[in-house]
């Protein structure tokens, strides 16, 4: 494990990576709910804390990847799916974060724009505790076979499936183009 010196929340944005490699090392589901509950903070407007969780651990690893599995294809199936089920196994948790559905497309944006900010959040928290998480938009998570073996409601969006633990190294940063290129001032 590299040395961190994580100080400021600048640092925290600007070092967290996606992490796609993970140790198989047990994390406390105390402190996945602990993070959670920190990261419930995350602006929502009308305090609707549109948010629901999904926590996959232990056993119900398995009901995930099977889940995930029942999605692909024959060619897929023969290809990955061994592999995969040994890769989701690994991962010491899965948790897949949901929101209502508002016909109405203000609070729809409104919801799905504060539980990406409680997803960001969760993750700055996590990488503080030098826990790696990598926020998956897979095509299955719109998949209804998907969507019903892990328990997601009608009327739900899947807002991200977080794959959740601990990293064995820090993959190197993607750049991030300044943002003197992209503003613009108005000042009259
Ligand atoms: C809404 C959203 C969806 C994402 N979906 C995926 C995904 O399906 N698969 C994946 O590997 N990474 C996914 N990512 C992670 C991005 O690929 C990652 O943030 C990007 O490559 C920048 O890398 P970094 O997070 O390490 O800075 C997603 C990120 C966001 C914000």
């Amino acid at each position: 494990m590299q040395e961190r010196k994580t100080q400021s929340i600048s640092d925290i944005i600007r070092e967290r990576r996606s992490i796609r490699d993970f140790k198989p090392d047990p994390i406390d589901k105390d402190v996945i709910v602990s993070l959670l509950n920190d990261a419930v903070y995350a602006p929502n407007h009308g305090k609707r804390e549109p948010w629901r969780f999904i926590l996959f651990e232990g056993e119900g690893k398995k009901t995930f990847a099977e889940a995930v599995i029942d999605t692909y294809s024959p060619e897929q199936r023969e290809k990955k799916a061994t592999d995969m089920a040994a890769y989701y196994q690994n991962i010491p948790y899965h948790l897949i974060v949901v929101m209502p559905e508002d016909p109405r497309q203000k609070k729809w944006e409104e919801d799905i724009c504060a539980t990406s900010a409680l997803i960001q959040n969760f993750q700055l928290l996590a990488w503080e505790k030098e826990i790696g998480v990598c926020w998956k938009t897979n095509l299955y998570s719109l998949e209804p076979s998907f969507r019903e073996k892990v328990g997601v409601e009608p009327g739900e969006k899947i807002v991200g499936v977080l794959h959740i633990g601990y990293f064995e190294k820090i993959p190197k940063a993607k750049k991030r183009t300044l943002v003197e290129e992209k503003l613009v001032t108005i000042n009259e």
